[in-house]
């Protein structure tokens, strides 16, 4: 790999490259914050011996203060910074123009250009005098040796690139449009919407307990905030109220100077603690229909894929695609693999905030940190905002965070930057020990001692809380107080930047985590793929700078309508919703066991009734027959329906919640695509059974089919309005059940001693307008039935007729509805119960914060 080459020349040469570039040599960028590492820093590259100086001065630094850090490493996180540092420089190595001659260790340059390398920054051009010619050695080593390497990393901040075509072109022209890219890029970035989160004085009551007290804070883009706390302290609740889904007792938080509102919804990916997938669905389905639901209509389907492929392929996730989800007794992804999926989700959709709970738990230690690399990488990169909840993370990704908000019991032990953590503690007399993993430590100290839980209460209220008070209030007049809280960022702004300038060069230990991090961040992003990926013709840049770019810049001007409305056409959710509820529902409504179930009954009904004479003798076995087939299709549909919505409510709460489609394409595709799965295995009993029992003609059997399918969606609509209603599925059993059998019951069907004031509850059942369809339909269309020797029908008794007219058995059946008036009464319990369902849904289910 082009690292493991960086890193192994950068060794041979560290010594001498170093010592040299101490003495004064000039090259490469470098500088901010104290390290020489930070990958997000857009570091000026004109070349200085003085950013020379302090880069290597800093990673000597790091050799001094860790022993076991080699001059090696010191030389390879150089190098990385350098890289990272200098975007352009980079660009400018993938041209060809620098390069490292990793077999001796020495510089060299693949053309004859050596000494006029140049690095090129806004149009200045320093050529590396004699003097500082090992500067630019070392910052020649710094850069990628390999151009595929720093193609990759250049299309990070230039989507737009192909390096290997660039390769190819003069060097002025590659120049030149390096200048045009660099311009393209900062367009871009001005273009792009970003979010910075502010909340302040949070609190939230539960049950008269105060579960956060007085939480504030506030990140900016390209930021990561971690919230730590042990286990209760609050950190769900806190991001549940960042991100909207809940109610705060008091409080505020702002997004870009705007209080949190539907509008930013879309904005916000929230990832759960917990995986809220269709069980059924394989982990590349999930992806790809969120991808179609939630990326902008404007973006081609293949875009999308690609995207699919990429993001899969950047979370590691690619090798078990096409494993379903699952559940407790078929058992799918891992995990850790669902909580990447549940993160894939998120990032497909390019949020301007992100909001994270947990999403490191139940993984390994390596697949912890690279997640926590590709996340930071995001953040930065895409200068996005990061909230995130862990529990312990490992030293190696504590320093990956920008800032951290402490938490215990709701309360507030700390706020600021990560680094700035061991300073606070000094402050109230705690060192944080050397070689321990400070976050292990915070949380030991915060669990074990109540004093000095106290303290940090205090000192973080002293340093945060009242600070904003104090300057809010103090600032502003009363007739000013209503443009308090858009000072609020400001305020807190100012104060963090004072912070961190006061501690910048004071904590040595913690910037050496910081650095020693960033490098890797660094030697990872050349490594593997990054975040923007390498293929620069489907990357997720390349998109975001086509067509997502295109929306995010449209949406940066929209207005409120704009900002509310869905990313996708109401055609476009209903196919997709449609495609997903089939592969979805099909396993469940046509499962083995529903295959057997039907083709056995079809069976048995056939055996049972087999070829039965048309005489009245068997008039009572005919309809013995169409009672069970009507009923028993109407129970399956019906309760098969009840479970339909409380199996989806959390994934559809927690789709609507992020505004990726309507809930009335939803409940339509749902409708439209469970519609040939229901009709299925009615249909196959009726092929069995009514041959069997002796069907006379085609006609006939279509005419029943079709009343047999229509009772059937009609029982459904019935179900799905139960189970919308009522979503625990005890109590929608015990109502269907009541429901259904108690129509059987005053139908006449089991008894003929039915109260006279209840008879009415008869026209409530659709099986008695099914029945007496079916009836009609049989005894009207097919062969007719034949007196018996002692007919109970008067007709027969007079002797006027050989056959028992159709009329004369409905009416002994108390049947005297015409078909089209069944039919059309079955339509309304269609029409209604479907419209209820939707109401329900609409009004009773809305997705509510808590
Ligand atoms: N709806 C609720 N009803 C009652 N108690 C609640 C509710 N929501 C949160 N709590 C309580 O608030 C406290 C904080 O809960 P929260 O889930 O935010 O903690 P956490 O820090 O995320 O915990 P963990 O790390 O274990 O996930 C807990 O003690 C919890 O029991």
């Amino acid at each position: 790999m082009p690292m493991n080459l960086l890193a192994q020349n950068a060794a041979a040469n560290a010594d001498s490259d170093s010592e040299t570039a101490t003495g004064g040599g000039g090259g490469g960028g470098g500088g901010g914050d104290g390290g020489c590492c930070h990958m997000e820093e857009q570091v000026p590259l004109v070349a200085s011996r003085r950013n020379l100086a302090k880069i290597v001065a800093d990673c000597r630094l790091q050799i001094d203060v860790q022993p076991i850090a080699t001059a090696a490493a010191a030389a390879t996180a150089t190098t990385a910074a350098t890289v990272a540092a200098a975007p352009t420089a980079a660009a400018a190595a993938a041209t060809g123009t620098i390069c490292s001659d990793s077999s001796s260790g020495s510089s060299s340059s693949s053309n004859s250009s050596t000494i006029s390398t140049d690095f090129t920054h806004n149009s200045q051009t320093i050529l590396p005098s004699a003097e500082n010619l090992s500067a630019s050695k070392l910052a020649k080593t710094c850069i990628l040796a390999d151009a595929q390497s720093v193609a990759q990393t250049t299309s990070l901040t230039f989507p737009f690139i192909n390096a290997a075509k660039q390769q190819q072109q003069p060097i002025a022209q590659q120049h030149q449009q390096q200048q045009q890219q660099q311009q393209v890029q900062q367009q871009q970035q001005q273009q792009q919407p970003t979010i910075q989160l502010t909340f302040q004085n949070l609190n939230v009551l539960q049950n008269e307990r105060k579960i956060l007290s007085d939480v504030s804070g506030l990140v900016s883009p390209g930021e990561v905030l971690a919230i730590m706390g042990p286990s209760g302290s609050g950190k769900t609740t806190l991001l549940d109220c960042l991100s909207g889904q809940r109610h705060f007792d008091s409080g505020s938080v702002y997004l870009n100077r705007e209080p949190l509102s539907k509008r930013w919804r879309r904005k916000i990916g929230y990832v759960l603690q917990e995986e809220i997938f269709f069980t059924q669905l394989t982990l590349r389905e999930t992806v790809m229909y969120t991808a179609l639901l939630r990326l902008p209509e404007s973006m081609p389907r293949a875009e999308k894929l690609r995207l699919v492929d990429h993001i899969l392929d950047t979370l590691e996730l690619s090798c078990c695609q096409q494993t379903k989800f699952g559940d407790y007794l078929n058992r799918g992804l891992s995990g850790g693999e669902k909580k990447r999926a549940n993160i894939a989700c998120e990032l497909l959709t390019n949020p301007l905030l992100m909001l994270l709970d947990e999403p490191t738990s139940g993984l390994d230690s390596h697949s912890a940190i690279s997640l926590m690399k590709v996340l930071k990488r995001y953040a930065q990169l895409e200068q996005k905002t990061i909230v995130i909840s862990v529990h312990q993370p490992s030293s190696q990704m504590f320093h990956m965070f920008d800032k951290l908000l402490l938490l215990h019991q709701g309360r507030t032990a700390y706020f600021g930057e990560v680094n700035n953590i061991y300073r606070h503690f000094e402050d109230i007399g705690v060192t944080i020990k050397p070689h321990y993993n400070p976050a292990d430590f915070v949380l030991e100290q915060l669990k074990s001692h109540p004093d000095i839980r106290e303290k940090l209460f205090i000192a973080a209220r002293e340093s945060h809380g009242n600070y904003l008070n104090r300057n809010c209030i103090s600032s502003q007049d009363k007739a000013k107080q209503q443009h308090d809280t858009i000072l609020i960022n400001d305020i807190i702004n100012n104060y963090y930047n004072q912070r961190h300038h006061q501690h910048h060069h004071h904590h040595q230990y913690a910037n050496l985590h910081h650095t020693a991090n960033g490098c890797e961040a660094d030697e990872e992003a050349a490594q593997h793929l990054v975040w923007c990926g390498a293929d620069s013709q489907s990357n997720f840049s390349s998109c975001a700078s086509s067509d997502c770019q295109s929306y995010r810049a449209g949406k940066s001007s929209a207005n409120d309508e704009d900002w509310l409305s869905y990313p996708t056409r109401f055609h476009t959710q209903f196919t997709v919703l449609s495609s997903r509820n089939f592969k979805e529902a099909k396993p469940r409504m046509l499962s083995k066991l529903n295959w057997f179930q039907t083709i056995g009954l079809a069976l048995m009904a056939g055996a049972i009734w087999f070829q039965l004479p048309r005489t009245e003798e068997f008039l009572h076995d005919l309809q013995g027959w169409m009672f069970f087939s009507q009923t028993y299709w109407m129970l399956f549909a019906l309760f098969g329906a009840l479970n339909s919505f409380p199996s989806e409510r959390e994934v559809i709460s927690k789709e609507r919640r992020s505004g990726a489609y309507r809930l009335s394409a939803y409940y339509l595709a749902k409708m439209c695509a469970e519609l040939p799965l229901v009709i299925t295995l009615p249909t196959v009993y009726l092929m069995i059974s009514y041959p069997m029992l002796g069907c006379s003609s085609l006609k006939l059997f279509f005419l029943m089919l079709i009343f047999l399918l229509l009772n059937t969606i009609v029982a459904q609509s019935v179900g799905f309005f139960i189970g919308a209603c009522c979503m625990d599925m005890n109590v929608s059993i015990t109502l269907s059940a009541l429901y259904t059998l108690a129509t059987q019951l005053f139908g006449g069907y089991l008894s003929s001693r039915i109260p006279e004031g209840l008879s009415w509850i008869r026209y409530t059942s659709m099986i008695h307008y099914a029945y007496q369809n079916m009836q009609i339909l049989e005894f009207r269309e097919g062969p007719a039935i034949s007196c018996g020797s002692s007919s109970s029908y008067e007709i027969c008794k007079q002797q006027t007729t050989e056959f028992i007219p159709y009329e004369e058995i409905l009416k002994a059946q108390n049947s005297t509805s015409p078909l089209w008036l069944n039919t059309l009464i079955l339509m309304m319990f269609f029409l209604v119960f479907r419209g209820l369902g939707y109401a329900v849904l609409r009004y009773l289910r809305c997705p509510k914060k808590t």
